[in-house]
Formats: structure tokens, C-alpha cells, sequence
């Protein structure tokens, strides 16, 4: 048995990236930038006001009251064109280009209109409400480098930098394949009493999708040696990535690596001091990576929100240390000792503090639902007092 932070390592240098592809930016959200995206427009264009009102020079509002003429409007796209004649000044708008030569923008707000001519009263204090040219950005700058997940806020600065199309990751395609015999699909469990809902790969898929992966398809296999050796052989034939749920263990039908046998399965890593989820592996097959999750509900999904994001950003070409973004948090109770294993409690915030769910069994699938934090303790006899400070991540 191997410890967790080797594990992970482990996992995240399996992942290598697998291709790239073109693909428009509208079409882009949620993927990684295979290539930085680099500026090819300063930003702003121009100096631009920042208000609407009226671009004048300095010398012109100096002595006070001021009228001066108004010698034409300077729309957002639609500059004023020319000189600005002297004693003049010029309408503008807020985004519009400021007229060369003029020092400040006054804001229409104490500005007297009548007809062409523009009458300042008040001393134009501060702000001179004009943004330089390039002082967002430079044409050139390197606005997102490689390995970006394009978020919303990432998207406006891809558009800002004029760019239609971004290379980016190819998705790697996830086939799920649910083993157990007591599983049917979510809806028809009630017309058995043996029979429970598969609930794991659907939120196997969400969670891959959240990490830049793609469902290709979900199966459920019985637990038969023959079945799962055809799907074993399907599954290596058409994705990236194969899961696994379930048959991890040592039962004598936890066929799960067996299935795998015929390709030659190499395994990376088999069984982990880490509670809940000791029976995760990561193996390859006939090239393609193959992830084993515990059937266990909650097993799986700590599982696979640790070792599969790792992997799916390795995949992606992002840094596997984003799936692991641990930070520091006070504990809101006092905390048994942990034992042998290092463990991943599920846990919540209340008061700035993050206690524990009181039903941490490896099965469990309701309190899930609530369960936005891991809280990672290390191996220890030691009981741990409230307050002191645990390791969570957003699960
Ligand atoms: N003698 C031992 N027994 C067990 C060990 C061990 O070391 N020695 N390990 C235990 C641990 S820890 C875990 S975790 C489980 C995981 O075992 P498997 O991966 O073989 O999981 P299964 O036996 O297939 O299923 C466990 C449990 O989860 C339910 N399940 C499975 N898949 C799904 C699914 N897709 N949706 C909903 N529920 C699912 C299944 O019905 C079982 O109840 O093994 C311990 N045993
Ligand atoms: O390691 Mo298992 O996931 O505790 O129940």
C-alpha cells in the first residue's frame, strides 16, 4: 500500500496531454489553453474618457468662468476628427477617444450647455477622467498563458486580446463502467428488492466534465468474467480513459483489474493508505490509462474527485496541483485520532470553521449532497483539539 501524496503524483504523471484542436472561442468555455493567448489590439485603442462630458485643455479652464466653444462630439467608434481649434473643446462620451491635445474630461455634471458654446464654473479637481491607451494592456502582452481553464473572466480577456479561435486541449473521452450485479438504472430499482440505483457514473461524468473530460458513454456490466472482458475490450477500443466502479476489493467477484488481464494490464499504483477509497488503482492497458474506483458510493467520489482530476489535468495539460489546491482551515470540533490511514473526511462550514458530517461511512450517498469540503488528516494516535488547523479542499 502505497501513501496518498505519492499516489497522486503518480496519477497526475500518467496523464500526459493527448492532442489539440482549433475550436472558437464562443465554443470554448471550460476548456484549457493548449497555447497562451496573446494580445493583438492594445487596450484601450486610444486614450478614451471614462465619462461623459467635455475634452478640454488645461490652459482653457484655468481662469474661471470658462465658455468655450464646442467644436464637435467624440462618439465611442466614431472619433472627432481633426485639430481642436483654440479656446474650444469637444462633447465626449464615456469609451470615446480623446482629442489630441485636450488634458481632461470635465464632467457634463457642471457643465452649463447653451447651443455650440460649453460653460465651466467649477475647478476641475482630480481625476482627469481619461484611461491611456494600452494601460489595460499592450499589443503583444501575453493575456492567458498555456494551461488556462477559459472561466468566464478568462473568456472576456481571450475576446479582448481580438481572438476568434484559441487551441485548446482535446477533451479526453471517458467511458464508465459500472460493475455489480445489484445495479440497474436510476428509476428502476423499486421493481426489485435485490436491486439498487447505479449512482456513481453519472456523477463520475459530472465531475470528469468539471475537470475537462468528456463522458463518451456510461455501461453497467454484471459481475461475469466473460461480459466484462468484452467490455474491458470496447471500453480500450474507444476512449481515453476507462473507469471503473466497484469490484476493487477482494471479493470473489471483484473482477475489476481481472477484466483487464487479456490487454496486459500494468498497474501504477493498487490499494492506498487513504480512508475512505484504500482499493483505488490506476493501471494502463493497450496504451490507454484505466482508473478503478471502490464501489462505495462516497469511496468513489473521494476517489475520483482526488485521483481522476488529477489525472484529467494532466491530460489536459494543466498543472495535476490544481486538482489538489489544499488550504488551511480552523476545525470547528475536537477530532479522534485517525489511525492507519490518512483520511478524507466530508465536511461543512459553519461559524468560519469546518466541522464534520456525523455519517462518514464509506456508503453513504445523502449526506453527499451537502458535502462541499474534504478535510485531509494525516495518519495519527493523537485525538486533534477544535481549532487547530486541517487541510480541505472543495470537493
Ligand atoms: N475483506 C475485505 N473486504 C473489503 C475490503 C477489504 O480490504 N477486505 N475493502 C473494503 C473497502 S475499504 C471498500 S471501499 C469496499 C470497496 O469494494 P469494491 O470496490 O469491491 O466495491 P463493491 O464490492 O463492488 O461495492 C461496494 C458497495 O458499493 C455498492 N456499489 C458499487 N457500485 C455502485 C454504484 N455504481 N452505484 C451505487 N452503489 C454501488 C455495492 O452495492 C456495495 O454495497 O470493499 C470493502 N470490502
Ligand atoms: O476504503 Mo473503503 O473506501 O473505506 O470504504
Amino acid at each position: 500500500m502505497i501513501g496518498f501524496d505519492e499516489a497522486f503524483a503518480l496519477a497526475g504523471a500518467a496523464g500526459k496531454l493527448l492532442g489539440t484542436e482549433e475550436i472558437l472561442l464562443r465554443a470554448a468555455h471550460r476548456r484549457v489553453l493548449a497555447e497562451p493567448v496573446v494580445a493583438q489590439v492594445q487596450s484601450p485603442r486610444a486614450a478614451v474618457s471614462t465619462m461623459d462630458g467635455y475634452a478640454v485643455r488645461d490652459a482653457d479652464v484655468a481662469a474661471l468662468p470658462a465658455a468655450l466653444r464646442i467644436a464637435g462630439d467624440s462618439f465611442a467608434g466614431r472619433p472627432f476628427a481633426g485639430a481642436v481649434p483654440p479656446a474650444s473643446c469637444v462633447r465626449v462620451f464615456t469609451g470615446a477617444a480623446v482629442p489630441a491635445g485636450t488634458e481632461r474630461v470635465i464632467v457634463q455634471e457642471v457643465v452649463e450647455r447653451e447651443g455650440e458654446v460649453a460653460r465651466f464654473a467649477e475647478p476641475p479637481f482630480g481625476a482627469r477622467h481619461i484611461r491611456p491607451a494600452g494601460s489595460d494592456f499592450a499589443l503583444g502582452d501575453e493575456l492567458l498563458a498555456a494551461g488556462t481553464v477559459l472561466t468566464p473572466r478568462a473568456l472576456v480577456a481571450a475576446a479582448a486580446a481580438d481572438i476568434e479561435c484559441v487551441r485548446v486541449a482535446r477533451r479526453p473521452l471517458l467511458r464508465v463502467l459500472s460493475t455489480g450485479d445489484e445495479l440497474v438504472e436510476p428509476g428502476q430499482a423499486r421493481r426489485s428488492t435485490n436491486r439498487i440505483p447505479e449512482s456513481v457514473s453519472v456523477a463520475v461524468a459530472a465531475l470528469a466534465e468539471e475537470w475537462g473530460g468528456q463522458l463518451e458513454t456510461a455501461v453497467r456490466l454484471p459481475d461475469e468474467r466473460r461480459t466484462m472482458e468484452r467490455a474491458a475490450a470496447e471500453a480500450l477500443n474507444a476512449a481515453d480513459l476507462v473507469v471503473v466502479t466497484g469490484g476493487a476489493s477482494v471479493g470473489e467477484k471483484d473482477y475489476a483489474k481481472a477484466m483487464f488481464a487479456f490487454a496486459g494490464l500494468e498497474l501504477i499504483f493498487s490499494k492506498v493508505a487513504m480512508k475512505p477509497g484504500k482499493p483505488v488503482w490506476l493501471g494502463r492497458a493497450l496504451g490507454k490509462l484505466v482508473i478503478g474506483l471502490p464501489g462505495n458510493p462516497t469511496s468513489a467520489l473521494v476517489t475520483a474527485r482526488l485521483f481522476l482530476a488529477g489525472l484529467l489535468c494532466g491530460l489536459t495539460g494543466r498543472d495535476p496541483a490544481e486538482a489538489a489546491a489544499w488550504r488551511a482551515m480552523p476545525l470547528g470540533e475536537g477530532l479522534e485520532p485517525t489511525g492507519e490511514r490518512e483520511t478524507f473526511s466530508r465536511g461543512y462550514v459553519e461559524a468560519r470553521a469546518v466541522r464534520l458530517f456525523a455519517h462518514q461511512d464509506s456508503s453513504a450517498q445523502k449526506v453527499l449532497a451537502k458535502a462541499g469540503l474534504l478535510v485531509r488528516r494525516p495518519i495519527s494516535t493523537a485525538p486533534v483539539p477544535a481549532g487547530a488547523s486541517v487541510d480541505v479542499l472543495d470537493f
